[in-house]
């Protein structure tokens, strides 16, 4: 038989392209895994996202369901769209999904492998964990730092009424940053902060770096295999930040160990002492190395400085474009200090459940962490799929805390939702308060502004005092106008990835107007 070699590769060739075509457009469902729209080689679904990715995860899982497989470039993920799905990961296997992948080349990071924010879940991360709730953020510990929330938050205050009293608009964004930047300072380092009052702002400058440089890196993620290269420098410039940060902390943490930071005891513990009093404890379950503690000390102010800001700017929008809102937390506060004029303090803050509800629904709608990041550690089943162990997975809470099924009208602001009604209680401007603060964490898969499950935001209290304290000064002391003159903000709400976007970018620029002087 004569064969024609020429038709021959071209029928084969075909076959094969028709093999390759037919895999790639066959949906994932049919291969046994969750199903996800059609993806394009190399992109993956990255041209059916837009700005707001957890905006778009959600509207996807319209189509494709709650538990949605998407490739972003290189990154192949599973997204949980619904409370059900998310209580499967974050409660009923919560151990099985207890380790959290991360984005980006990791070998530009000098403190590699010392990781606690992002290390698997494993005998470091118990540890510190450990740590964390037994002594680091356990409630004595907050109760000591009362202080240090109540002493800048009037430092605020001070800076705010001398702007009143020039008729000089603010930025509230840098205004917070500061105020959130000399909290966690002094908590972390007090006693260093009392001999070098710069030294927050020095932090500061770095932390900011060194966080720009990461999250540049983490956007690699989606170059596939060229994702190690340092194309664009960050890697370079991301370790020259961490070895400005490393040299600052370790005169630090040197002038600690020498005693030339002065001690005053066991009531003035910071968390530098207790994290070197933890390094020399020979009994210690774990031997820490002095490269997990500088590492810890740099994720903190990683994982609380942007949040926290920007969860302050986002309660301030929406109480100036909700003026009626507004005026209900300030007669909250009226009405638990009746005739006594004066500020309001932390103690009080049990007894103002409506500033609760308006910060927790800030937080519903504009979640500073959206996307929450877990990966499995073995193969499972969730909803009939099977899920390999090291299968990555994002849960999208912005979505789950929009979703009209849990929340009526989801997309306004409405902090009623909130509050408990309840007959038998004192009824105040309307409604039933229930007499207790609101619980800002909590156990339920349906509000995931703090995460949930064993990776939950350890710093919740803390912040919710901060924010709490915060939100009711400003709004007991002063009126707000927005710079020029409108009475809103105009600003997109848009809910990014990071906080560092907060209202969509713009700053949040407005005029006080005393109301009431808390030096007066
Ligand atoms: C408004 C302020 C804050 C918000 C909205 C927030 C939110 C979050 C979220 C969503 C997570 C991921 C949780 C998960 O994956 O389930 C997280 C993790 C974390 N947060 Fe916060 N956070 C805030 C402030 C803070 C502060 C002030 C600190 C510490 C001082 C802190 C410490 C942590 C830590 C240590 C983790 C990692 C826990 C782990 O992986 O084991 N956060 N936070």
């Amino acid at each position: 038989m004569d064969i024609n070699y020429t038709s021959c590769s071209y029928v084969f060739f075909t076959l094969i392209t028709i093999f390759l075509l037919q895999r790639l457009f066959t949906s994932s469902t049919r291969r046994g895994l969750p199903p996800g729209p059609r993806a394009l080689p190399i992109l993956g679904h990255m041209h059916l996202l837009r700005s707001s990715l957890p905006r778009s995860l959600q509207a996807l899982s319209q189509t494709h369901g709650p538990l949605m497989n998407i490739r972003i470039g290189s990154l192949q993920v599973l997204v949980v769209s619904d409370s059900d799905t998310a209580k499967q990961i974050l409660k009923t296997h919560d151990p099985d999904f207890a380790s959290k992948f991360v984005f980006g080349p990791r070998h530009f990071n000098v403190y590699k492998g010392a990781e606690f924010f992002n290390a698997p879940y494993g005998p470091y991360w118990r540890f510190m964990k450990k740590l964390c709730m037994t002594k680091l953020f356990a409630g004595y510990q907050l109760d000591r730092f009362v202080g240090i929330r109540e002493e800048e938050t009037l430092a605020l205050l001070r800076s705010l009424v001398e702007k009143s009293r020039n008729g000089e608009a603010c930025d509230l964004g840098l205004e917070f940053t500061a105020l959130t930047t000399k909290i966690l300072s002094k908590m972390v380092m007090g006693k260093r902060c009392r001999q070098n009052s710069n030294l927050p702002i020095e932090i500061r400058r770095i932390v900011s770096d060194i966080m720009a440089c990461a999250t540049r890196l983490g956007l690699m993620e989606l170059f596939g295999p060229l994702r190690d290269l340092d194309v664009f420098g960050n890697g370079k410039k991301l370790r020259s930040s961490i070895w400005r940060y490393d040299a600052l902390v370790e005169k630090i943490l040197k002038d600690y160990e020498d005693g030339k930071s002065g001690n005053d005891g066991e009531k003035d513990k910071d968390i530098v002492d207790i994290l070197l009093d933890t390094y020399n404890d020979p009994k210690a379950e774990l031997k820490l190395t002095l490269n997990q503690i500088k590492f810890f000390i740099l994720e903190l102010f990683m994982a609380s400085l942007d949040t926290t800001s920007a969860a302050l700017q986002w309660t301030m929008t929406e109480l100036i474009n909700h003026q009626d809102i507004f005026t209900k937390i300030r007669e909250e506060i009226k009405s638990i200090l009746g005739n006594t004029h004066r500020l309001i303090k932390e103690s009080d803050l049990q007894k103002l459940p409506y500033l609760q509800a308006a910060i927790k629904e800030t937080l519903r709608l504009h979640p500073v962490g959206p996307l929450l990041r877990r990966e499995s550690n073995r193969d499972m089943n969730i909803n009939g799929y099977h899920v390999k162990s090291g299968t990555k997975i994002f849960i999208n809470a912005y979505g789950i805390m929009r979703d009209p099924r849990t929340y009526k009208d989801p997309d306004k602001f409405v902090p009623e939702r909130f509050l408990v009604v309840e007959e038998n209680t004192e009824r105040k401007m309307g409604y039933h308060y229930q007499q207790y603060m609101l619980e800002l964490k909590g156990q339920d898969v349906n509000y995931l502004a703090f995460g949930s499950g064993r990776r939950g935001c350890l710093g919740a209290s803390h912040a919710s005092l901060v924010l709490s304290l915060t939100i009711g000064s400003l709004v007991q002391c002063f009126d707000w106008t927005v710079k020029g003159d409108e009475e809103k903000f105009k600003i997109k709400l848009p809910t990014g990835f990071s906080a560092s976007g907060t209202a969509g970018g713009s700053s949040l620029m407005c005029s006080p107007k005393l109301y009431f002087d808390p030096f007066g």
